[in-house]
């Protein structure tokens, strides 16, 4: 194999398989282009508006399977080297995100933080700066105990090479990894796995009183930050160096650490802090100013890193001697860890990182998935690419012996709240704000702006984080995507205009389908409520079973099918994984994306403003049993499930409706309604888990008894209305 080493860090592969998928995109697309033909053409005169619906809906599913094409054009790998990489790598700044105290357990914070430190990279040139929008001295005190921690965890790490690099996953009961090893490794193992505990055990007490202990706060002036109560809306710069770089603090074995800062940015009612957008961008002139490494990796505190490699992957393709001065980031999968073997909620997102994130490779790469992602420092700060002046990945961090208390001042600087005002910051430097997915709206301003971006996904999983782990989080989770989303296509970066001549063809198809989701509750809701209600009113919309047309609904049905049950296969998924993610594709489409759609107008017309709605990552242990016995999880009375559920017991009454006659006549005679019964029994079979929670479940994450009345009554409301109207 010596031959064919090149000095290439980095190379790629297109997918094999592409001729039989291009034979099936032709048979898929003339399908739809007969689809089209046929509703045009057979425009009935007694229900034309009813007919011009179904229609529209049709239409639009076809137009989102066209931007998909984007992703499925061309699936394409990349393999690095990183054993050609140079022993003098470039310094690499980190940034880890955290919100909330109570729904981000300052522990799972402390233990994402060491994960990262464990990277196998030069210490000396790693700056970890931690931003804390809870301001919380909670979250402070686990860092603080972290950074004691790490003196021991570090070396073990070092010495023993240990994945996963995460102390909580790597002492846990279920990791069987640990094995033997010789008398050193288990003296050490039990050595730091005892330090781990109390570190543990120290952070468990405080979480628990929510005080620190007074012997503990005098071990470091950080804690007087929080002498008066501090309110996370409202409090003074907090800014605390508790690990000095560049061989100041030392390990146990008298090694050198990396440098770890505490932030939590002013805040001040009246001043907007735009979120984790904000947040990054604080940290980002904070890290300017104390280190200055050329590339920026971000995370956040619910992704803890699982291959100490990783790293050392991104940075071959920046120093890759071809490619690497047109890539602006390199975006790693987010992976989830305890999802439940058929993946209840398709939180998992395999279809997105396992299978259509490959395909943006082939166009310029991925969108900026906001966790898990390594930036070049200048293409976050606004810098355009320039073919003719390729800028080489120049090293200007901070170096030598520094002054820590006047970088602390002046660094506070940096981060009080009026500090943006009339700054370029937000809109042409750094993180994007104004969007609830200001990751995938950034990532596009930089494609915009030329830079590539590479989709890197080692065989050891990057990163493992939490999902959430009910109905109500995912579809809150998915309001906020889907409305920040819609956002973007609605800004003056919307992929149509701004991105024509800037992007790919088939980069504006994927961003064309992310940034339009919102919109699919449109076809959705068409499809769930015209076909059952036309249905009970004896009115058809579909061709009848003997008439040829009817070929053409049913192939492009099975086939898109079989064809996303193949590749969810092809990614190692399940079929009842795949039947979970169809299920959860509807409750999204009827419920996030159409309270994304009001959301979106209420704010066009001044009424509301969209935000960010925090994932809770706690969960008690009943919902964790019915969790983990994939029994969906209902329990709270959110508007959120209101339209799904009106919309199951609505299809399954016109289908209890429609059903007597069909004994009267024989299947045969329903011969024109044969695709309106087929649509609402499979609404209704996949409803299944909503039916059972309404009527049947006792447990406390049945569906409160508040929204089965109100979706009972609506259901009701909807369907005597359409007998007037239809
Ligand atoms: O005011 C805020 C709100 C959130 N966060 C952090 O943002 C991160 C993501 O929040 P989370 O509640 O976990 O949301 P997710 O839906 O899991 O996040 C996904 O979607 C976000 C965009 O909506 C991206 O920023 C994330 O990277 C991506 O993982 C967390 O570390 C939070 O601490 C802040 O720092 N400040
Ligand atoms: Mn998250």
């Amino acid at each position: 194999m010596a031959a064919t080493i090149t000095d290439r860090l980095f190379t790629t592969r297109i997918a094999s398989g592409r001729l039989l998928y291009k034979l099936y995109f032709i048979a898929f697309i003339a399908g739809i282009f007969s689809l089209c033909y046929y509703r045009l053409t057979h425009i009935p005169s007694d229900h034309p508006i009813l007919w011009l619906l179904v229609s529209l809906a049709e239409f639009w599913f076809a137009a989102t399977w066209v931007f998909q094409q984007g992703f499925r054009w061309a699936p394409t790998f990349h393999v690095t080297y990183p054993d050609r990489l140079p022993s003098n790598l470039p310094p690499v700044d980190l940034f880890v995100c955290t919100a909330d105290p109570d729904r981000e357990p300052p522990m799972l914070v402390a233990d994402t933080l060491l994960s990262l430190m464990a990277y196998d990279y030069d210490a000396n040139k790693l700056a970890f700066y931690l931003s804390d929008d809870g301001g919380s001295e909670l979250t402070f005190h686990a860092i603080y105990q972290a950074s004691l921690f790490a003196k021991h965890w570090l070396p073990f790490c070092r010495k023993y090479k240990v994945e996963p690099p995460a102390p909580q996953a790597y002492f846990s009961a279920e990791n069987m990894d640990v094995g033997g090893g010789c008398q050193s490794f288990r003296r050490d193992y039990d050595l730091v796995k005892a330090k781990f505990e109390e570190m543990q055990n120290r952070i468990k007490i405080v979480g628990k009183s929510k005080k620190v202990p007074e012997v503990t706060r005098r071990g470091h002036k950080g804690f007087r930050e929080w002498d008066s109560e501090i309110n996370p809306r409202d409090h003074q710069t907090i800014l605390v160096v508790l690990l000095q770089g560049n061989g100041k603090d030392v390990d146990v074995e008298g090694k050198p650490m990396p440098t770890l800062v505490y932030v939590s940015r002013e805040k001040r009612s009246g001043h907007p802090h735009h979120y984790k957008a904000g947040a990054l961008n604080a940290l980002n002139r904070v890290s300017s100013l104390m280190s200055n490494a050329p590339l920026i990796l971000n995370v956040d505190c619910d992704m803890h890193s699982n291959n100490s490699q990783a790293l050392r992957d991104a940075v071959c393709f920046f120093l890759d001697p071809k490619e690497g001065h047109r890539i602006g980031y390199v975006q790693f999968p987010q992976s989830f860890n305890g999802v439940t073997k058929n993946d209840l909620y398709a939180n998992g997102v395999k279809r997105i990182y396992e299978i259509e994130f490959f395909g943006t490779n082939a166009h310029n790469g991925p969108m900026y998935a906001g966790t898990g992602s390594v930036h070049r420092r200048e293409s976050l700060n606004g810098r355009k690419f320039d073919p003719n002046f390729p800028i080489k990945l120049e090293d200007k961090s901070v170096k030598g012996s520094k002054n820590w208390t006047e970088l602390e001042e002046k660094a506070k600087e940096l981060i009080r709240c009026d500090y943006e005002m009339g700054k370029p910051w937000g809109k042409e430097m750094g993180v994007m704000y104004g969007c609830a997915v200001e990751d995938v709206f950034s990532g596009l301003v930089f494609h915009s702006r030329g830079w590539q971006s590479v989709f890197c996904s080692p065989e050891r999983k990057a990163y493992l984080g939490l999902a959430p782990v009910n109905t109500n989080d995912t579809l809150i989770q998915h309001k906020r995507w889907s409305t920040g989303s819609l956002e973007i296509f609605l800004s003056d970066y919307c992929p149509w205009t701004h991105g024509v001549g800037r992007l790919k063809l088939g980069q504006i198809m994927c961003y064309s389908f992310y940034t339009l989701w919102a919109l699919w509750c449109l076809p959705m809701l068409c499809y769930a409520l015209i076909p059952p209600l036309a249905m009970a009113n004896g009115i058809s919309l579909f061709p009848q079973v003997t008439d040829p047309w009817f070929k053409v609904f049913a192939s492009l049905g099975i086939a898109s099918h079989i064809f996303s049950l193949g590749e969810l296969m092809w990614a190692k998924g399940t079929i009842k994984m795949w039947w979970n993610e169809t299920r959860m594709w509807m409750m999204k489409g009827s419920s996030s994306y159409l309270f994304s759609v009001i959301v979106i107008i209420l704010k066009s017309v001044g009424i509301s403003e969209t935000g960010f709605e925090i994932t809770s990552k706690v969960i008690n242990q009943e919902a964790l049993k019915r969790y983990n016995q994939e029994i969906m999880e209902f329990a709270v009375p959110s508007p959120m499930f209101i339209p799904t559920t009106t919309l199951s017991l609505l299809n399954l009454y016109c289908l209890l409706q429609t059903t007597p006659k069909i004994l009267e006549v024989g299947l045969g005679g329903l011969d024109h309604l044969a695709l309106q019964l087929i649509i609402s029994g499979y609404i209704s079979i996949i409803s299944m888990p909503l039916y059972e929670a309404l009527f049947l479940r006792k447990d406390k994450g049945r569906m409160p008894t508040s929204v089965t009345t109100y979706s009972i009554t609506l259901a009701f409301l909807v369907f005597y209305l359409s007998s007037f109207v239809m």
